[in-house]
């Protein structure tokens, strides 16, 4: 079996319940709190933000001009298309973007972000991308089970969002195939010991991507600090 399938079964449970979460079918139901959605926003304008600079790092560790161009892309796509489905949440939450720009880091979001961080100080570039890859792929999956569904209707005011990871994604999807392919490239070299640490950067990435649902979800933030 290759690395990718692997690692593509073993997330199968964690995405189920991704799918299953009430803020993601929240969406596909057209009902989402105002107040989950601006913290969900606030939260993912800071993740989007470390994404980007761990796509740098990926850059660094590169192998090839093919693998530089395509973190190229991601960093432009995050920077200057991924504001949309985040104006998308604004409008229904009833917000201006700006409001939520400046918002501190809660809990869930500061561990996603370290997680990513780490592999990008500790890790080789099979570590970075493993880490990153649960993005990309649970939201691809997210846009196309809601298409599937019948949740892109005209009457849900989340269309917009659904259709941005679900078609737009046909880039965000090709984007995870590519990255899968370069952890099955990257995968050769390495130990199988090595390897059981990827799967678990990997799948600690999908369950945060549930945390980051739940935490937007019940606004769960710092409660001393
Ligand atoms: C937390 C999170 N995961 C994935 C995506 C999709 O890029 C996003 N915007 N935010």
């Amino acid at each position: 079996m290759e690395f990718s399938e692997r690692l593509i079964k073993k997330g199968q449970p964690i995405l189920k319940q991704i799918l299953k979460h009430p803020f993601v079918e929240g969406i596909g139901q057209g009902d989402v709190s105002k107040d989950a959605l601006a913290f969900y926003v606030g939260q993912d304008f800071n993740y989007l933000n470390a994404f980007m600079k761990v796509y740098a790092a990926a850059i660094q560790k590169s192998n090839s001009r093919d693998q530089i161009q395509l973190f190229t892309n991601q960093i432009e796509f995050t920077l200057n298309s991924e504001i949309q489905p985040h104006i998308d949440f604004c409008k229904v939450a009833g917000i201006e973007y700006s409001t939520v720009q400046n918002d501190k880091q809660a809990p869930m979001t500061y561990l996603y972000n370290e997680h990513m961080y780490n592999a990008a100080r500790t890790g080789d570039l099979i570590d970075v991308v493993a880490s990153m890859l649960p993005c990309p792929w649970t939201y691809s999956v997210i846009g196309e089970t809601l298409i599937e569904q019948g949740s892109s209707t005209e009457s849900n005011p989340f269309k917009s969002w659904i259709d941005f990871y679900a078609g737009v994604n046909s880039e965000d999807k090709m984007l995870s195939v590519q990255l899968f392919d370069i952890l099955d490239l990257e995968a050769s070299k390495y130990s199988d010991e090595k390897l059981k640490e990827v799967e678990d950067r990997f799948l600690k990435s999908c369950e945060l991507e549930w945390h980051f649902w739940d935490q937007a979800y019940y606004q769960r933030d710092w409660k001393f600090v």
